[in-house]
């Protein structure tokens, strides 16, 4: 059985590749809301966009060998994401993470941020990219203040790096890495958990975090999408892991209230010669949920909305955004009932047979 289309589908959401146009027949009928609370007492503060689902890079748990692309005409503009920013904020949006596919192998990517900070000077901005394309965006991204960037590497190891992603690129994300660190700019690396292919390199993890002001994040692997290829053999669970740390230096629990509301635990690390710069995370959907504090939305880079990761049920905003009848008021009520209707994702887990949703991560953004 497949997640999600098969359940009640209220506020007007359809499956991924439905081709009812999707203006809902709500969207006169209600309120906008002030700030955004689902129908399990949590409030909206993040937004994740999607701004591509193109990359550069091809990882193996990530992208399926038989894909399509969102056609061009049906990608957001970036004026329409703006759109869609200045209105998250209005209704209590803090924060919003910028993601893909590959963020920077979309054109004038760094342009948009540019714009999005100097409309929103105080609006915590950040980006998840593979980092293999931001180094000539580094000084851009110092001047603008962007508040942090997630960069994803899953080895050290240059061959593996090829084995993992179909590029051989190692070398460029190390590079960028350095130059993150010599600008100052704030990262935190995240790394897929894939037993039989990076356990053994978690020392090499660990070092890393004991050398470097960063946060060192595992994710357990998330069995999404069509032909994922998720299996028990190769998932390293975060129990497992802090475990396996737990032999290599000591580890400390960072309090609740310091982690930020984000969804990784956080651990101080501690070797014989001393306090390590950097913290183990570990994020943990599978072994551990944590969406009875999730506090966001997704949005596609063709303008659907995701109220949950593992959802499949989808609010097509673009739509109405782009429909000279209904417009940025019509979204802002869309958002407001579909919120209303977030599931908590961990329920959804257990009913799956095999994938959790059928979207790529490519086109969610994670
Ligand atoms: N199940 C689930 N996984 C999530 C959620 N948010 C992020 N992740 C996963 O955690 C991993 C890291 O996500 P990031 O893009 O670094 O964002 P983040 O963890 O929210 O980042 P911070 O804002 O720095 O806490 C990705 O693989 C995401 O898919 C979530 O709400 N639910
Ligand atoms: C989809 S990528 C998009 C942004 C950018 N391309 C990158 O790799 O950082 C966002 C994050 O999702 C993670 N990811 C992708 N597929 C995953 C899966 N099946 N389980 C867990 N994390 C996954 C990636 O490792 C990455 O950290
Ligand atoms: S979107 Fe990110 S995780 Fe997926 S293939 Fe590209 S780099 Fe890898
Ligand atoms: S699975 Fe869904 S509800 Fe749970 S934390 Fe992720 S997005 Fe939130």
């Amino acid at each position: 059985m497949k997640a999600s289309p098969h359940r009640a589908a209220p506020c007007g959401a359809q499956p991924p590749g439905s081709s009812m146009n999707a203006i809902p027949p709500f969207a006169h009928l209600c309120e906008p809301a002030a700030s955004l609370e689902d129908g399990h007492g949590r409030t909206v503060r993040y937004i994740r966009l999607s701004v591509t689902d193109r990359c550069n890079l091809r990882c193996t748990y990530c992208r399926s060998g038989m894909e399509t692309f969102i056609p061009h005409e049906s990608v957001l503009r970036y004026e329409e994401m703006e759109q869609l920013v200045d209105m998250a904020m209005d209704m209590g949006v803090e924060k919003v993470r910028l993601t893909g596919g590959e963020p920077f192998a979309r054109k004038g990517f760094a342009d948009f941020l540019e714009r999005l900070r100097a409309a929103h000077p105080a609006l915590d901005i950040r980006v998840t990219t593979n980092g293999t394309l931001i180094g000539p965006h580094i000084q851009t991204l110092k001047a603008i203040g962007l508040n942090a960037v997630n960069l994803s590497l899953d080895t050290f190891d240059r061959d593996k790096f090829e084995q993992i992603t179909g590029r051989d690129l190692f070398g460029k994300v190390r590079e960028n890495m350095d130059a993150l660190l010599d600008a100052g700019i704030p990262f935190k690396l995240n790394a897929v958990a894939l037993r039989g292919f990076n356990d053994d390199e978690l020392p090499a993890f660990i070092d890393y975090a004991m050398r470097h002001p960063i946060d060192v994040r595992f994710i357990e692997f998330m069995p999404m999408g069509e032909g994922t290829r998720w299996s028990d053999s190769c998932f390293w669970s975060a129990p497992d892991i802090l475990d396996a740390v737990k032999g290599l230096v000591a580890v400390a629990p960072v309090e609740q209230e310091q982690r930020n509301g984000g969804p990784a635990r956080l651990y101080t690390l501690s070797g014989p010669d001393g306090p390590g710069l950097g913290r183990l995370g570990l994020i943990s959907p599978l072994s551990s949920h944590f969406c009875t504090s999730c506090n966001r939305l997704r949005i596609t880079s063709d303008g659907a909305l995701r109220t949950c990761l593992f959802d499949d049920r989808e609010y097509r905003l673009r739509n109405a955004l782009r429909h000279p009848k209904l417009g940025i008021e019509a979204v802002r009520r869309i958002v407001t009932l579909a919120t209303r209707d977030k599931p908590i994702g961990a329920r959804l887990l257990e009913r799956r047979h095999n994938a959790v949703a059928q979207r790529r991560m490519t086109a969610i953004g994670g």
